[in-house]
């Protein structure tokens, strides 16, 4: 009996690939996982143990970094979300959706601004200087002209890395540039007939050595968090500094006279759009919390 631990890869019908120094082993897990609340993931780092016939058996799970239940992943380190100067137009309340996704999961955010080819440079600098100061990288990009590419590269090298972003921004053509591979974002996830059943399998793909891509498009489709509404305004790193301006202890920076946040948006300190955001996710997890209660 060997004793290895690896990265699991791929999960399916029971069966969990993990990727060992030694190769990529076929495994069952252990009965004990049916019984707990933690079952392996693509994603999870695991003990396993190998017998004489190579089969393999995760034995443990190791802690986890963060963990997304649909699509099923964990230990993701950074999230790519591509979004284009135009054709179509970026979505910012989209991307203001998923930088939330993002830091509530302790996931490093990235946002390439794509088909910059199609404007000019001072129009994709216009989409960036929004984010500026809102803890995200951002790097502009174009599969046509070749830009950005080799930064985008070096920026998840050696990462598990998911992509997101809406259709026809550009993703399975920027996939093929750093993996050389064809990939369909759209379907690279593969539905496997099974009978009647369809499942997703999410699979993570190593592109180069030590670097992982999540093979999943679920990312696009992920539900804001649920966290209580007060907390909201602190996922906001530009509103942060703000707050200390704010008359009211408790501000809600929405309705409330002398407002540090909501002066620094009419001064202009604080992009519209970020602002804006905030109301309607501020919203939601209202009406969430009312729903609950
Ligand atoms: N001008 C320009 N067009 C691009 C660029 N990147 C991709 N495109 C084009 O945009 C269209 C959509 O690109 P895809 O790579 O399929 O977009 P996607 O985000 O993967 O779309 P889905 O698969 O639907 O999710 C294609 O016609 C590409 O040729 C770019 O940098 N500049
Ligand atoms: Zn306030």
């Amino acid at each position: 009996m060997l004793t290895k631990n690896g990265t699991i890869i791929k999960g399916i019908g029971g069966f969990y690939y993990v990727k060992t120094d030694i190769g990529i082993i076929e495994c069952r897990a252990r009965g004990k996982f049916r019984n707990e609340a933690k079952v392996p993931t693509v994603g999870d780092f695991a003990d396993i143990d190998i017998d004489e016939n190579g089969s393999g058996t995760v034995k443990k799970i190791g802690k986890r970094k963060n963990f997304f239940v649909r699509p099923p992943i964990s230990n993701i380190d950074t999230l790519v979300l591509v979004a284009a100067v135009k054709n179509p137009n970026p979505d910012l309340l989209f991307i203001d959706k998923m930088l939330l996704i993002a830091k509530n999961n302790g996931v490093e955010a990235i946002l390439c601004i794509n088909k910059s080819d199609l404007c000019d440079s001072a129009d994709a600098e216009k989409i960036c200087k929004i984010y500026e100061n809102a803890d995200v990288k951002t790097i502009v990009t174009s599969t046509l002209s070749n830009v950005g590419i080799d930064e985008l590269k070096g920026l998840i090298n050696k990462k598990v890395t998911a992509f997101a972003g809406f259709s026809g921004v550009g993703k399975s053509s920027i996939l093929k540039k750093l993996t050389g591979l064809d990939l369909q974002t759209g379907n690279i996830s593969k539905k496997l007939s099974r009978g009647k059943h369809t499942t997703r399998c999410v699979e993570l793909l190593e592109y180069a050595d030590g670097s992982y891509l999540a093979d999943t498009p679920g990312f696009s489709m992920l539900d804001l968090p649920k966290f209580p509404s007060e907390e909201l305004w602190r996922y906001y790193p530009e509103f942060l500094s703000y707050a200390d301006g704010c008359k009211f202890s408790d501000c809600r920076h929405l309705n409330e006279r002398d407002c540090g946040i909501k002066n620094a948006v009419e001064n202009g300190e604080i992009p519209p759009s970020r602002y804006e955001s905030y109301r309607v996710f501020y919203e939601y997890l209202k009406q969430k919390e009312n729903e609950y209660k």
